[in-house]
């Protein structure tokens, strides 16, 4: 997606990350640390002291901010959401319709960020970055970390108190996130960005065989892990959301839409309709983000109009009884 990286604190552009096989390989992100509520990790969970950059177009950052709403976190981590469309230096702030420009460290390129927080940083720039004001540096810059340290480390100062980590279901939680990730969430950039036809048919299959389990397994479940709603869902609700409107046609991920799965399809409608996941949609910053930043598989980067599609038509997902 991006057009360069840092190496030892400057800009390159970056060489594709597929492998001889034509296979897309995502580079591991480099900050690790947490937030705990006691402070212990170093970093103590606080009213006001975090800020977390996000791009509404990304999946992965999308996850972070639909935990903050739904933790009711907006008034204890600040935000900023960068322009939607990257520019030649990476990800960048503007004043955009629906983008919030960086009001805490006034920096114009996240790039800025990470070599604040280490001038020699060598590795991707990505959203979600989670940034402690107080040291001045990155905590953590993975999604699915961040959004365990809202959902249980900030639950203290989360004003919806709803637990979408359980711990009678932690481990069915851990194992589907981690089912749905190569396959699914992954999967669609494995089949966008593969440079060789075998590569990309192995992943189109492999997306659409798994596509076609969960369908099966919501026929008769409320959620992926049974009654309740966790946070496995919102690690699905970004891929399935973005499906139609830029995987199907961008990625050639075209065997089937969501709209073509029942059971798929009103467990979307049903999540998007759940206020904090609706807040934190915007298929502009989508599209445009996805067809005019990634020019390798859209040279001309025109955006389609379409497809028309009405995310607040009706669910049937009610046949489950109310969550
Ligand atoms: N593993 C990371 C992946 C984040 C990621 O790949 N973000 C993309 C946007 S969808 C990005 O910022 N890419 C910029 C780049 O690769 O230079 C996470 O889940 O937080």
């Amino acid at each position: 997606m991006a057009s360069g990286m840092m190496v030892a604190g400057k800009w390159i552009t970056r060489e594709n990350e597929q492998n001889q096989s034509g296979e897309f390989h995502e580079i591991p992100t480099t900050f690790r640390d947490r937030v705990s509520t006691d402070g212990s990790s170093g970093f103590k969970a606080e009213v006001g002291r975090y800020h977390l950059y996000v791009s509404l177009a990304c999946p992965w950052a999308h996850r972070t901010l639909i935990m903050r709403e739904l933790k009711g976190l907006n008034d204890v981590i600040s935000v900023s959401i960068v322009d939607p469309i990257m520019s030649d230096k990476g990800w960048m702030f503007s004043q955009a319709p629906g983008a919030i420009p960086d009001l805490v460290n006034h920096a114009q390129y996240l790039q800025d960020i990470y070599l604040k927080a280490n001038p020699n940083y060598t590795g991707r720039v990505t959203v979600p970055v989670l940034w402690d004001k107080q040291t001045q540096t990155i905590v953590n810059n993975e999604s699915r970390e961040i959004m365990r340290m809202f959902d249980v480390e900030f639950a203290c100062l989360a004003t919806h108190k709803i637990d979408l980590y359980p711990r009678h279901l932690q481990q069915q939680i851990d194992e589907t996130i981690d089912a749905i990730y190569l396959p699914i969430n992954a999967g669609v950039y494995r089949a966008g960005f593969a440079t060789k036809q075998a590569a990309y048919e192995q992943a189109v299959s492999e997306l659409f065989e798994n596509l076609d389990r969960w369908e099966t397994i919501l026929s008769q479940q409320h959620y992926l892990c049974g009654e309740q709603l966790t946070v496995a869902d919102i690690c699905m609700f970004v891929t399935l959301y973005r499906f139609d409107c830029v995987y199907y046609g961008h990625f050639k991920c075209n065997l089937r839409r969501i709209l073509d799965y029942p059971n798929l399809w009103n467990y979307l409608k049903d999540l998007y309709q759940i206020p904090e996941f609706k807040a934190t949609c915007n298929l502009d910053h989508i599209k445009r983000g996805y067809y005019m930043s990634m020019t390798d598989i859209n040279p001309n980067r025109i955006v389609p109009k379409g497809p028309i599609i009405d995310f607040d038509e009706r669910s049937d997902r009610h046949r489950f009884g109310k969550p």
